[in-house]
Order: structure tokens, then C-alpha cells, then sequence
């Protein structure tokens, strides 16, 4: 249309236009095709941004239903960045500055948070299908999260790439269940082609024998089907004329696969000991008022609700030790700060992120320029008195807030352990207690285990953990090996304070038996 208009107009304007009847009639035709022209390209706009408004709508609607306390709309919200928003600005003809910032969510990000939905459908042994599906994940007042099936696709897909083949054919599976209602044929060939590559990788043959069956019908154009049919009916020793073996219609399933081997020893103990929501009563333990280590450091606080958690390695939980308006003033002190928690790496010396640990942390000084009421030296005061420790002679406050199923896998704080290459700073001595005080509480999981006491801490908000990382000989106490269980929903904000060796001398006496346990506070 456009180009017809083009050419006329060229052929109009090569000529004198008032002067003849004949070019005005010209000029008349090619304005009302213009106009025609015109209404058809505003009315295709208008159905387009229609079509944009609807899906925009959608979002806000679903934001509004839903919680990003819940770990599927925070893959989600990730997703969308990384797809939707983008391909919408583009169709807007309109940029979007925040996409093009750089700090817009990414690939990585989006990794990530599908790793973390991996992370806690292991841990809890939760179902994929249930968690595409909806889960409330104890989310009250709002609508369980539930995804689409190209989303459950697009996170078999993200395993898949990542050649973790167990979880992308769990998300895969599930997909295709989501996809037998919407019958969607170009969704079923996407989730299919993956699926049997991925149960083939895992020695499951015949169930992608049976799968790639279904593509050939699907899609008997494309000859990599018939050539994959071939290649796995020779791994299964069959020839071409055999009939399978087996037939389970489309109930394709994943439930029988295995997980591949955890990568460390104490996996297993410490996703049991994640899993104990309520946990055991231990009838030796006790609740008391802690008043304080005197002698030496007679009380100067409060008594302190205090309860044994587990008695060798002590482990004790301290509550209403951190007020509300604590907690909100280190956080927002915190929040700049702000950095993904780094370890180094052996090989290089470089600081690089490290999967057991998805958290952002910040140390706070006694400094800071925007702590104008002093919470932190009150803070650190606080822990003195408590503790009996001196604070002064401890590491900065450390704030961390854990990422989508962010969790940090069985480690120990000291480095003295056996087997650790470098000890610790021999000025400043080892790590002889951790403070982990909880300034959140998650919806569900987040607590902190301790893998040889068997035990778990609840993250309960205003209250804080304490141990010993060494026994009274100086010697490190192995069995105080912890970790941080996945948030399953909501947000975990912890602060730390690790107390070293010097300093503590004539507060924390240390024992003439080399073997003797902490057994008071
Ligand atoms: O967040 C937790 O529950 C534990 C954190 C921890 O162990 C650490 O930061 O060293
Ligand atoms: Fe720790």
C-alpha cells in the first residue's frame, strides 16, 4: 500500500499540480489511499497495543494476587525481566531506561533463581509439579504462585542447558502434564525434544525411545527424530521392526530417576535435619533467665529468655535480644553495603561467588555515616554484655540477606578445624564464638542446623543463636559443623558477630584439660 502511494505520488509531484484538472484528480485518489493507508496502520497499532495492554494487565493483576515472598514469583519476576519486558519494549518502539541501566535482572540471575526452586524442591522434597501448580508455602492472605507451562518449560530448559538433566526432566515432566489441558502442539514438541535427551542421559533409553516416537509423529519432517529413534534403539539392542518393549501411552515420568550423588559427605544429614520442621523434644535441655557470666562481667543488660538447644557443643538461643527498631536500623544501615557473600578461589586468589553460599552481605562499622542514632556500638555493646565477650575484640557486625532459596551449605566458622590449610590470624587467634542473630523471620525454612548435635535453630525474628567454636583447651570443636537451610518462602536477614581468641583471656578462661567441653555459657 505503502509503495503504491509512493510511486503515485512521484508520478503527481513531476508535474504541475493546479494547472490541471487531471492532477488534482490524481492527488484527490492518492489522499483517499492515504488515508485508507493510514487508518489500517494506526487500527493494526491500536490492535497491537491492545494486545500489549492485555498482557501488561495480566502482570499487574497477577502482581497484585500473588506474594514475592514466594519462590516461583520470584523466578517469575526474574523471568520476566530477562523476556517479557525486553521483547515488549521493543514492540513499544519505546526504551525501557531501567532495562538498559545494566542493573536490569540477567541470564545469570535467572540461573540462579531456577537453580534455587532445584535447591528447595531437594531439600523439602517438594514436588515440581506441585510447585508449578501452586504451593501456598505457608504465604497467608495471598494466591499460591503457580507458572505457566511456558515457564515451567523454560525452567526444564535452564537445567537442561546447564546439563543437570535430573532436574530439567523433573521440570519437564511436569510441563507436559501442564500442557496435556493447554494442548499447546509447538509447547509439547519443545518439552518432548528436550525430555528424551534428558531421561536418555540419565540411562532411561526406553523411555526416550518412546518419547521420540511421539515426535516422529509430531513432526515427521524433522530427521534428527528419526535419526535419535535409530541411535536409541541400537543402545537398547532393538531393531527397527521390534515393537517397544514397554508402552505408557504420554504418561511420561521422572519420579524414578535418582538424584545424582551429593558433592559433599554431611549432605544428606543436613537435609534431614532442614526438613524437621518440628522438631524432636530433647527432655535434658532447659529454658532458664540468663543473667549474665559474672563474675566478671556481671549483668548490666536484662535477663535474658534463654534456651539450651543442645548441650555438647552448647548451643543456646537467646529471644527478645534485638528490638524492632534494631533490626529495621541495621538493615536499612546494611542496604547499601550490600554485596553477593564471595569466597577465594584457591587456584587463582580471586574473590569469586560460590554455590553454597547464595547470600549478599555488608559489615558494618561503629562509623557509619548514616547510623546518626549509634545503633551499631550499641549494638556491640549489647553482645558484650550478653556474651560475656568483649566485642572489641571480634569482627565487624556482618548483615546478611539470603537470595531466592538462598542457603549456605554445612561449613564451620573457625578455621582450626583439622585439615584446614590456614589457620587463623595468630594475632587476633581463631573464631571462639558465633552471635547469629535472626532480624527476619522467613514463612517457612531458613533455620540454621548444626550437623553432628543433630538439632535444628529456628529463625525466629528478635532472637539469636550463640556457641562456642572452641573448647576451653583453645583446641577447635569440630562438632559445631552448621548451616543455613534454604529460605523456602519469605526473607532471612541475619547479623553475626564472630569473637576471636585474643582478648577474651580473662573473660573466657581457658581449661587446663585439653578435652574439657564448654558446658556454661
Ligand atoms: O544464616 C544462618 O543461619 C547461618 C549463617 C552462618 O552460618 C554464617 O554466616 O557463618
Ligand atoms: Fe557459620
Amino acid at each position: 500500500m505503502r509503495f503504491f502511494n509512493f510511486l503515485l505520488l512521484q508520478k503527481i509531484f513531476s508535474q504541475e499540480i493546479f494547472s490541471s484538472k487531471k492532477a488534482l484528480e490524481e492527488l484527490d485518489k492518492y489522499e483517499t489511499d492515504l488515508i485508507d493507508s493510514l487508518l489500517q496502520q494506526i487500527r493494526n497499532k491500536i490492535k497491537q497495543f491492545e494486545t500489549l495492554e492485555t498482557k501488561i494487565e495480566n502482570v499487574k493483576i497477577q502482581k497484585r494476587k500473588s506474594s514475592i515472598d514466594h519462590p516461583i514469583e520470584q523466578f517469575k519476576i526474574i523471568n520476566r525481566f530477562v523476556t517479557f519486558w525486553s521483547i515488549l519494549e521493543s514492540e513499544m518502539e519505546d526504551s525501557l531506561s531501567f532495562l538498559e541501566s545494566g542493573s536490569a535482572p540477567n541470564r545469570e540471575d535467572l540461573v540462579g533463581a531456577a537453580e534455587g526452586l532445584f535447591r528447595i524442591q531437594d531439600v523439602y522434597s517438594l514436588d515440581s509439579s506441585d510447585l508449578a501448580t501452586g504451593m501456598s508455602l505457608g504465604i497467608q492472605n495471598k494466591e499460591p504462585s503457580s507458572l505457566t507451562v511456558e515457564e515451567t518449560l523454560s525452567i526444564g530448559k535452564i537445567g537442561y542447558w546447564q546439563s543437570d538433566h535430573y532436574h530439567s526432566s523433573l521440570w519437564l515432566v511436569a510441563a507436559w502434564k501442564q500442557n496435556m489441558i493447554e494442548n499447546d502442539s509447538e509447547l509439547a514438541v519443545q518439552i518432548l525434544d528436550h525430555l528424551a535427551i534428558s531421561v536418555a542421559e540419565l540411562g532411561d533409553v526406553q523411555q526416550a525411545l518412546e518419547i521420540t516416537a511421539f515426535l516422529i509423529q509430531m513432526r515427521p519432517e524433522e530427521a534428527r527424530y528419526g535419526r535419535n529413534y535409530k541411535y536409541y534403539l541400537g543402545e537398547l539392542g532393538l531393531d527397527e521392526d521390534s515393537t517397544l518393549l514397554e508402552s505408557r501411552g504420554m504418561n511420561f515420568s521422572a519420579e524414578h530417576l535418582t538424584r545424582p550423588e551429593a558433592h559433599y559427605e554431611s549432605m544428606q544429614e543436613y537435609e534431614r535435619l532442614c526438613r524437621e520442621f518440628s522438631p524432636p523434644h530433647k527432655s535434658n535441655l532447659k529454658c532458664f533467665y540468663w543473667t549474665g557470666p559474672s563474675p566478671l562481667s556481671p549483668l548490666q543488660w536484662a535477663p535474658v529468655k534463654t534456651e539450651e538447644l543442645h548441650g555438647d557443643p552448647l548451643v543456646v538461643q537467646f529471644y527478645e535480644v534485638i528490638s524492632d527498631e534494631e533490626e529495621r536500623a541495621i538493615q536499612f544501615l546494611a542496604g547499601e553495603h550490600l554485596n553477593r557473600a564471595t569466597i577465594q578461589d584457591p587456584a587463582t586468589g580471586k574473590l569469586v561467588n560460590a554455590d553454597y553460599r547464595i547470600q549478599k552481605t555488608a559489615w558494618l562499622t561503629e562509623f557509619e555515616k548514616l547510623d546518626v542514632n549509634g545503633t551499631i556500638a550499641k549494638y556491640n555493646e549489647k553482645l558484650t554484655k550478653i556474651t560475656g565477650l568483649d566485642a572489641d575484640y571480634a569482627e565487624l557486625v556482618q548483615v546478611g540477606n539470603y537470595g531466592v532459596a538462598g542457603q549456605y551449605e554445612p561449613h564451620w566458622d573457625h578455621q582450626s578445624y583439622p585439615g584446614a590449610e590456614n589457620r587463623w590470624d595468630p594475632i587476633e587467634g581463631s573464631r571462639i564464638a558465633t552471635w547469629l542473630a535472626y532480624m527476619s523471620e522467613p514463612n517457612m525454612g531458613g533455620g540454621t542446623v548444626f550437623i553432628q548435635a543433630g538439632i535444628q535453630a529456628r529463625p525466629i525474628r528478635n532472637s539469636a543463636v550463640f556457641w562456642y567454636n572452641l573448647l576451653p583447651s583453645g583446641e577447635s570443636d569440630d562438632n559445631t559443623q552448621h548451616a543455613a537451610c534454604p529460605v523456602l518462602s519469605g526473607t532471612k536477614w541475619v547479623s553475626n558477630k564472630w569473637f576471636h581468641e585474643r582478648g577474651q583471656e580473662f573473660r573466657r578462661k581457658c581449661a587446663l584439660d585439653e578435652h574439657q567441653r564448654n558446658t556454661y555459657l
